[in-house]
């Protein structure tokens, strides 16, 4: 059991008697990359997530990584600079999760539109310039509309112009997040999943020490010591900031939600990723993209403030992805009836302006949200006091000085940009950001870590080269993707399995392949292929795989993309686990319910067998 439900009791055990450099909170893709960077220098590193990990935002994105080409038109190079560089790099790190697959910017000429073909190509060159793909195989063209017709003939005609082609990447955002925890923990980190914060420690000076944690498989709770503590919890961090009571967290998160929906392949196929205006006039741009022989496509963006762990597709979400879909594809006809599965997800938007140093500010408009006015004026009263530093006040009036119109700016036009702050008693929040430059804001924040584990307790702790620092999975030559999956695929069939599946195996699991294949001497598990066996064993003995939900919908995204496979898949899966994981007939039956529920809710069995709304004659 290499990292597992058993090794799990281990961990928590040394985290209730070590104490630590470091304790991350939050066990998304921005706390992995921390924890992976943390543990590889040498420092004494913990991670506690209060769900699965990936469980929150890092498994409910569009599955991109991307540099955001349409935020060029709101002028945040910033961000696109920084995360469209980091394509190649998370591709260096990863070389088994995200792959090259160019994108079709359909051109429409109609009020609002994001781009004409004319700026479409000055975006395109400049995206490409940034990530240094020019003159590349992968640099970007433009097409004529009777080209973007031949590529997707479904797409309507009206108003088409034409259409850009750049590069980009489709990635497995709840993949890449597992392989950095993986490594993290091979690496000599303690992680540990449904482990929860619920306190804040301090010493008698008022500095962070540690958290009062709750472990959500016994509810037991203890102490966690740390010289430091960072919040990666997301579109929670002023959830959890609001946990510490020796300091006043000015509210910076505006989540807004995003859904995406599936149908079948043969419902709108689509030969590459497509980005495009949503057609409504409403500063949206949309995809729909090709996987795994469905199409999925999305997204809402809309201010949320309902219950962070079950965020739900609505009735509205829905029409309006479905508005859009038929009238971009006119001959589909889509329907409720036709989406096999979907995902909804939180952004954490930095609603305030203290962007870190990643990102360009705004046009300074001058006015502020009234929480920010609020925080500001309490700081300042404080301050008079003598409660409050002028370091306070400084940081509080910094926030406000290349103030975007915070109310005024519709939730696509906040940047996507991430921030990096230390409280004065210590704690340290990084937030925002995206998938695609998780790595960056890791290593901004391992800068920081590190300078204050040598300033304040002496610890001197190693850089390390993140952009060479490998995730489980991804120990190859980046250089050499395809040669290196033909050969896990060779020794994939020399086990027993066809090409497919052990292709499927390659593309997961990455240079770990030939441990997996060794999970099924024994043959296959009852009502289970011999790749299914393989798979879910190695995924509950060394990936902290605890749920058949982790292992259907994040360890394998059968949940999403393989709908139809899962009414004979479930119940072996549930019996292998039970099995494995010791069940007794309660647990088990408990199990199986919460993912009939899961499948039920990614299906939206809610809304197909909600009664007709009916409207007045
Ligand atoms: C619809 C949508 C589409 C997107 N598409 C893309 C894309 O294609 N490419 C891209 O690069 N980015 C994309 N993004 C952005 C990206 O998904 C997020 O920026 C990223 O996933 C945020 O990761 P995180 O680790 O900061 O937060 P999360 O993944 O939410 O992780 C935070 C974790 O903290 C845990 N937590 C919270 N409170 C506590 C506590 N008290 N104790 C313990 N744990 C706690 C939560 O359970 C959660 O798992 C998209 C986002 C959305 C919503
Ligand atoms: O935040 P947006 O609006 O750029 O949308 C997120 C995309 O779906 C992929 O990053």
């Amino acid at each position: 059991m290499v990292f597992s439900n058993e090794t799990r009791k281990q961990t928590i055990h040394q985290l209730k008697h070590t104490e630590l450099d470091l304790l991350i909170v939050g066990g998304g893709i921005t706390g992995a990359g921390v924890a992976i960077q943390a543990a590889a220098s040498g420092i004494k590193t913990g991670l506690i997530e209060m769900q699965d990990f990936a469980e929150g935002t890092s498994s409910r994105s569009t599955k991109l990584v991307h540099g955001g080409i349409r935020y060029l038109k709101s002028f945040d190079v910033g961000v696109v600079a920084d995360t469209v560089k980091e394509r190649a790099v998370v591709q260096g790190i990863a070389p088994h999760i995200p792959r090259p697959f160019p994108m079709l910017l359909p051109i429409y000429q109609e009020s609002g539109s994001t781009f004409d073909m004319f700026s479409v190509k000055i975006a395109m060159d400049l995206y490409d310039r940034l990530a240094g793909v020019e003159g590349s195989q992968y640099a970007n063209y433009t097409v004529t509309k009777d080209e973007v017709l031949q590529r997707e003939p479904q797409l309507s005609a009206d108003n088409l112009q034409g259409g850009g082609v750049y590069l980009d990447f489709v990635n497995n955002d709840a993949r890449l997040v597992i392989e950095n925890i993986k490594e993290a923990d091979e690496l000599g980190g303690l992680m540990a999943s449904h482990v929860k914060a619920v306190g804040v420690l301090h010493n008698d000076a008022g500095q962070v020490v540690g958290l009062h944690v709750k472990d959500l498989l016994d509810d037991t709770e203890f102490d966690i010591h740390a010289k430091l503590v960072i919040n990666t919890t997301g579109p929670w961090a002023d959830k959890f900031n609001a946990l510490d009571d020796h300091e006043k967290h000015a509210p910076t998160l505006r989540p807004t939600k995003g859904v995406h929906l599936v149908v079948d392949g043969s419902r709108l196929p689509v030969p590459q990723p497509t980005y495009m205006d949503t057609g409504l006039n409403d500063g949206r741009m949309f995809f729909v993209v090709p996987r795994e022989g469905k199409t999925y496509f999305g997204t809402t963006d809309t201010d949320y403030t309902g219950d962070y762990e079950h965020p739900r597709v609505e009735q509205e979400d829905v029409d309006y992805l479905l508005k859009v879909v038929n009238k971009r594809f006119p001959e589909s006809h889509m329907t409720i009836d036709d989406i096999e599965a979907s995902w909804a997800g939180l952004r954490p938007l930095i609603n305030d302006n203290g962007s870190s140093d990643y990102n360009g500010g705004g046009a300074n408009s001058g006015k502020v949200s009234d929480d920010s006015f609020t925080a500001l004026i309490e700081v300042v009263n404080a301050y008079e006091d003598d409660q409050a530093t002028r370091a306070d006040v400084e940081r509080a009036i910094s926030k406000l000085e290349t103030a975007h119109a915070e109310a005024g700016l519709s939730p696509s036009q906040v940047s996507r940009g991430s921030s990096l702050h230390q409280a004065t008693d210590g704690l340290i929040t990084l937030s925002g950001g995206k998938i695609t430059d998780y790595r960056k804001m890791a290593a901004g924040a391992l800068a920081l870590i590190r300078r204050i584990l040598v300033d304040r307790f002496n610890v001197d702790a190693p850089a390390v080269d993140s952009k060479k620092l490998q995730v489980s999975g991804g120990h190859f030559d980046p250089t050499n993707v395809e040669e290196t999956m033909a050969f896990y695929i060779r020794i994939g069939v020399d086990a027993g399995l066809s090409e497919k599946e052990a292709q499927d195996l390659a593309n997961r699991f990455g240079s770990n392949t030939s441990r997996v294949l060794t999970y099924a001497v024994d043959g296959p598990a009852p009502g289970l292929s011999l790749k299914e066996t393989m798979s879910l064993r190695y995924s509950l003995n060394e990936e902290m795989t605890l749920t058949p939900v982790d292992y259907l919908l994040r360890r394998t995204n059968a949940l999403l993309f393989h709908a139809e496979t899962l009414a004979e898949l479930k119940q072996p899966v549930v019996d292998e686990m039970a099995q494995t994981l010791g069940w007794d007939d309660s647990v088990k039956a408990q199990q199986l319910a919460a993912l009939n529920a899961a499948i039920a809710d990614s299906q939206l069995a809610y809304l197909k067998t909600a009664p007709a709304p009916v409207h007045p004659e």
